[in-house]
């Protein structure tokens, strides 16, 4: 694995129906390993757009061109034999809305290891799905009950059990897409506590509204705005140093980021007029 496993090269998605959008324009971006990046803009700037193309998830959708490229490790993920679902079992994604495989508690989280034939015996892939429930700190509050429908947990809990699923299968990357943006403020927090407990371990880009949220979990942030990156850096030069106008009149001028706040709940940094600090995530809509 590479420090910077996931770049784009001259990255272009356009939307090719009555009306054509090119959504992301020529973007060329580097992810760092172990990492979490955000990426934040206004609506309609491209973000889900952009995120979507780094695992090739808009091949299911009709009208759309891709241009350039994505590398995965070096690897082009679209100029390659590499079938789409074997990208995207190395490049995970997470949906907004939460949803349960319509199984158990243990067969959602065992879904790809099945499907992949990644385990040898049914007590390794009892050890892996105890492991991924862990690791997305769910296993003491499903232990008692994993051959219960995935459908009977909280919304907060089912988008901890996608989390567990989709690294069940042991990306190199996990895309996440306004991963608690459908949540109330509580399930928001559990989910903003796992992020930043995975974050070390794992490469994680995760489109956001929420620049509270940014603050709170971002090792590097990328601004994109209409369709193009206009600034990235790591979270604390991006707010307190934003080096273009348009940053600046987005995130309301610079701001300081507190280190010991960059973490799930409320912060102290002082609200600013675009991104004020909110008591949990999906706190500062657009
Ligand atoms: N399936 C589609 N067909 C046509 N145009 C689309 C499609 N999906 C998105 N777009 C357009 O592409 C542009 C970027 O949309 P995208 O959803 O990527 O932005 P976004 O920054 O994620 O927005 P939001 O923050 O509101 O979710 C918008 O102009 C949008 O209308």
């Amino acid at each position: 694995m590479t420090d910077t496993p996931l770049t784009t090269d001259q990255l272009s998605v356009t939307y090719t129906g009555d009306r054509e959008i090119e959504a992301v324009k020529g973007v060329s971006i580097g992810f760092p390993a172990n990492t979490l990046t955000t990426i934040i803009g206004p609506s309609g700037c491209g973000k889900s757009t952009l995120l979507k193309s780094l695992n090739r998830l808009h091949e299911i959708q009709e009208n759309v061109t891709i241009d350039g490229d994505v590398l995965l490790s070096g690897d082009s993920v679209y100029n390659t034999d590499v079938p789409a679902p074997e990208i995207r079992k190395r490049i995970g994604y997470v949906p907004q809305t939460p949803t349960a495989l319509p199984v158990s508690i243990y067969e959602n989280v065992a879904y790809g290891l099945r499907i992949h034939g990644d385990y040898e015996s049914k007590a390794d892939l009892d050890e892996k799905v105890e492991t991924y429930l862990r690791k997305v700190n769910l296993w003491d509050e499903v232990a008692d009950r994993l051959d219960a429908p995935g459908a009977e947990l909280s919304t907060g809990q089912i988008q901890r059990l996608c989390v567990a699923r989709s690294l069940a299968v042991e990306p190199d990357v996990l895309l996440c897409d306004e991963v608690t943006s459908a949540l109330d403020p509580v399930s928001a927090e559990s989910v903003e506590k796992t992020l930043k407990r995975l974050k070390s371990e794992y490469t994680i880009i995760l489109v956001t509204h929420s620049m509270a949220q940014a603050r709170r979990l971002a090792d590097e942030v990328v601004f994109l705005y209409l369709g193009e990156v206009i600034e990235s850096n790591d979270v604390r030069s991006f707010f307190e140093d934003p080096q273009q106008e348009r940053t600046k009149a987005f995130i309301g001028g610079p701001t300081p980021v507190n280190r010991e706040d960059n973490a799930t709940g409320p912060t102290t940094t002082p609200p600013t007029s675009a991104g004020g600090e909110g008591p949990a995530a999906g706190d500062d809509k657009q």
